[in-house]
């Protein structure tokens, strides 16, 4: 668990994290979201003392982080910078082997890490040769986030990891990054200015502005509980679709009518897809024809149902979030 309290940081006399508290609890996702600028990076550095707050307190499982040498505190932290920052003359295995090396491991065991991690990574085991300017900015952006795991630290900080990709790698990448079991148990921190990867990634978001946290908390909970103008505006432009990203299936499912053909094709989702990835994909499928099965993984049961019934559900609860704020 990390706890941060009252941290900020000037640069020239001005505060540019500005008092900032805030906890992040075991097996968390928090996503530091805001516009350029507003103290995101300088406030992830501080959790891994690249960057000394000038006032304030961090502490990690309850003991605060200046009390051990930073190379120390860096050992059980990984770290995806902006830019991926691999080492361009070293091999990507060599990246991938930093900190276990830095961590005298044996031989052995660092060339399985590295195997174990290119496999889950989804890239080919020849890679592990070439050099970083032998790969796509999506591979190497899959060797930053190895390396990041390669000691398998309880917490990993995140800066920007999916930027410089094209938006449908981009999304390609965050699906598998969501979907991987090593990374359920980890503690994160990651900071990003998209709004969607804010709310695909999260378990709670933190939005920024002048070095000052907005808001703080679960991603359906900015969008329809909006704690100042800033927050409201901050979403605006982009409200609709963000309102059905935030909801869920298994949000809509008390609203959602059944509906049960018995025949024809059936297009099964999981309780856990957003209702606007939901409505993307029916879109992608011509065939009008078909019936939507919606998955519960805790009682193995199926919901079926139909695509209209969807949009009535999504519109009734929507209803009840904005009026149960009024
Ligand atoms: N070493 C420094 N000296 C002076 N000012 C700095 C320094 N580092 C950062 N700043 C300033 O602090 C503010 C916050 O920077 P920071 O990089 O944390 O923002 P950010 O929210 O991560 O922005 P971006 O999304 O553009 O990366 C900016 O105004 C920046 O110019």
């Amino acid at each position: 668990m990390i706890v941060v309290e009252g941290i900020s940081k000037a640069y020239n006399g001005k505060k540019v994290v500005d008092e900032v508290s805030f906890e992040v609890k075991k097996g968390e996702t928090l996503v530091l979201l805001g516009t350029s600028g507003s103290g995101k990076t300088t406030l992830l550095k501080m959790l891994n003392r690249l960057i000394q707050p000038t006032e304030g307190k961090i502490r990690i499982d309850g003991e605060d982080i200046t009390a051990n040498r930073a190379e120390t505190l860096r050992l059980k932290i990984g770290y995806v910078i902006q830019n991926i920052g691999l080492f361009p003359h070293y091999t990507i295995a060599r990246n991938i082997a930093t900190v276990p090396e830095l961590l005298k491991w044996d031989r052995d065991s660092v060339d399985d890490r590295i195997d174990f991690l290119l496999k889950l990574m989804g890239l080919p085991e020849e890679m592990g040769s070439r050099y970083p300017a032998e790969l796509s900015g999506g591979q190497k952006q899959r060797v930053g986030l190895a390396r990041a795991l390669a000691a398998d630290p309880p917490i990993v900080l995140l800066d920007e990891p999916f930027g410089a990709l094209d938006p449908i790698t981009r999304r390609q990448i965050q699906t598998e990054f969501k979907e991987l079991e090593t990374l359920l148990d980890k503690t994160m921190v990651l900071v990003t200015h998209d709004v969607f990867e804010a709310i695909e990634l999260g378990d709670r978001i933190c939005l920024m502005h002048d070095g000052k946290i907005q808001q703080i908390g679960t991603p359906t909970e900015l969008i329809f509980e909006p704690a100042n103008d800033f927050v409201w505006n901050y979403f605006k432009s982009q409200r609709f679709q963000l309102e059905m990203k935030v909801l869920t299936l298994r949000e809509l499912l008390p609203e959602i009518e059944p509906f049960d053909s018995g025949e024809g094709e059936k297009i099964v989702f999981n309780e856990e897809t957003s209702f606007l990835d939901t409505m993307e994909r029916l879109e992608a499928n011509k065939n009008d024809a078909f019936q939507i099965a919606i998955f519960n993984e805790e009682k193995q049961d199926m919901h079926y149902t139909r695509k209209d019934k969807l949009w009535v559900a999504f519109n009734k609860v929507k209803e009840k979030l904005i009026h149960r704020n009024q």
